[in-house]
C-alpha cells in the first residue's frame, strides 16, 4: 500500500507555529478531522506542493516533496474555495485543466472517461452557473483526477453541500480510493466515518490521534457513560463534559465524559466523535502511534 510519510512537519504565521513538529503517516482514503484552525488547509497547501514547509520532510516512496515537478505529476487537488469562470462548459472547464496538466493525447475520451466517473458525463454541455453545489464539487474532483494522480487532496470538500449531495460525494470519494491516496479534510465526523479507513484527529497544528475509526474510538473507551435524568433534576455533572442530550419522552439522556464511573450511569461504547470531543476539547489527552 501507498504510504506518504510526513516528518517532522513545521509551518508558522507571523512567528506562530500553525504546523508544529506533525509527523504522520498518510494512507488509503484518509480523513483529517479538527476543529477550524487547525492547521488542516495549511498541511494540505503543504502536501499540494503549494507552500513550502519551514522544516520536515514528506516522501512518497523514493519520492521526495523537494522534487515539486514529479510530485506535482502524481497529485490532485482540490482547494477549499472551487471557482471557476461561471460562463464555461463542464467539458471546457475539463479541457483547459487537462490542457495545464500537459495530457495531449486522447484528451477527449480522457476528459469523457472522468466525467462519467463523477456522473457528469450527461452535464458536460451545462454552463457553470448552472451548476449546483454537489455538481460543482464533482467538476473539482474530476479535474483532480486528470493525469491519474497517485494522492488526491481535497480540502472540506462537503462544506455547504446538503444531506443528499454530501452522502453521494463521500460515496464518490470512497469509489476513488480505491488504489490510490485520498485525503479529505472535514470538520464533519460523520463524512469521515463514512468516507475513511484512517484518520488523524488535529488540532493546533499537532497530531492528537491517529489509526483506524475503531482503534480511535477505543482511546476513549472507559471514560464515556450515559445517564437518563429527569427534567426537573439537575445535571449531575459539569455542562461541558456533555457529549450529547437526546430527549427521550419526559427523560433527557446524557451522553458525558467522566474520569470516573458516576452512580446511576452506563459506560457507553465509544465512537469516533467521543473521541474527537475528548480530544479536542481537551478532556483525555492521548496520542496514538
Ligand atoms: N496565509 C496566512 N497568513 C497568516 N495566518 C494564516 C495564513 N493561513 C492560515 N493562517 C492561520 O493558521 C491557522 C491554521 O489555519 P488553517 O486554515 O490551516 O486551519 P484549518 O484547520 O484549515 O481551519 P479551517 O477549517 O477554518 O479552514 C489559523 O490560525 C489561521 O488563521
Amino acid at each position: 500500500m501507498n504510504t506518504l510519510s510526513i516528518n517532522q512537519l513545521t509551518k508558522s504565521y507571523a512567528g506562530k507555529k500553525v504546523i508544529d513538529n506533525l509527523s504522520l503517516e498518510v494512507k488509503g482514503t484518509f480523513g483529517l478531522l479538527g476543529p477550524n484552525g487547525a492547521g488542516k488547509t495549511t498541511l494540505m497547501k503543504i502536501i499540494a506542493t503549494l507552500i513550502k514547509p519551514e522544516q520536515g520532510t514528506l516522501h512518497l516512496n523514493d519520492l521526495s516533496w523537494q522534487q515539486t515537478d514529479q510530485v506535482r505529476e502524481i497529485l490532485g487537488y482540490l482547494p477549499q474555495h472551487f471557482s471557476i469562470y461561471k460562463s464555461l462548459r463542464v467539458d471546457e472547464v475539463m479541457n483547459h485543466f487537462a490542457l495545464l496538466k500537459g495530457i495531449k493525447e486522447n484528451r477527449e475520451t480522457i476528459i469523457q472517461e472522468i466525467l462519467a466517473a463523477v456522473n457528469l458525463l450527461d452535464d458536460r454541455k451545462k454552463k457553470i452557473k448552472h451548476l449546483s453545489g454537489g455538481m460543482l464539487r464533482r467538476l473539482g474532483i474530476a479535474q483532480a483526477l486528470l493525469g491519474d494522480p497517485k494522492i488526491i487532496v481535497v480540502d472540506e470538500p462537503t462544506a455547504g453541500l446538503d444531506i443528499d449531495e454530501r452522502v453521494r460525494f463521500c460515496r464518490l470519494l470512497r469509489k476513488l480510493g480505491e488504489g490510490r491516496i485520498i485525503l479529505l479534510s472535514t470538520h464533519i465526523v460523520e463524512d469521515i466515518e463514512t468516507t475513511c479507513d484512517y484518520i488523524a484527529i488535529i488540532k493546533n497544528g499537532n497530531v492528537l490521534a491517529t489509526g483506524t475509526k475503531k482503534e480511535i474510538a477505543e482511546i476513549v473507551q472507559g471514560h464515556v457513560y450515559e445517564k437518563k435524568i429527569t427534567m426537573a433534576e439537575e445535571m449531575p455533572i459539569e455542562e461541558e463534559h456533555i457529549i450529547s442530550t437526546k430527549q427521550i419522552g419526559d427523560d433527557y439522556l446524557l451522553r458525558y465524559f467522566s474520569p470516573e464511573f458516576l452512580l446511576g450511569s452506563t459506560e457507553a461504547v465509544t465512537n469516533l466523535e467521543d473521541a474527537y470531543l475528548c480530544l479536542t476539547r481537551g478532556w483525555l489527552t492521548q496520542h496514538v502511534h
